[in-house]
């Protein structure tokens, strides 16, 4: 597995679980607009840094960004599985 799959499973059981303590749990319990507004908002700030910043910030960023669409996708119960197919179908 991926660095990916392994992060999605560990969103996906803090939000079965939704342990104190858990910033995923948090976007959780604020539910799906405050988690899309997370990712519109890490997606600007990875285009800042793309155009801006460091090759470090940018990296950093990129992550802030995966995180939390990954969260996104977990909250609306989409599974990787369903995005990998997808990617697939499209493959040239
Ligand atoms: N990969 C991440 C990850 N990337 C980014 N972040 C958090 O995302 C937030 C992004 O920063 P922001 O400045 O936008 O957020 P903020 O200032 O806290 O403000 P708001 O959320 O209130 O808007 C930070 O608090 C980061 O800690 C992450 N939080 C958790 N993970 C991983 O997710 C898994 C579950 O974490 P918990 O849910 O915390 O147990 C663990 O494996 C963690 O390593």
């Amino acid at each position: 597995m991926s660095e990916i799959d392994d992060l999605f499973e560990v969103i996906k059981q803090r939000i079965s679980e939704m342990p104190e303590g858990s910033y995923t749990a948090e976007i959780a319990r604020k539910g799906i607009g405050f988690a899309a507004r997370k990712v519109g908002e890490e997606a600007v700030e990875t285009v800042v840094a793309s155009l801006n910043e460091s090759k470090e910030r940018t990296v950093s960023e990129a992550c802030d960004l995966i995180y939390h669409l990954l969260v996104l996708l977990a909250i609306r119960g989409i599974n990787l599985d369903e995005i990998y197919v997808e990617l697939r179908r499209r493959r040239k």
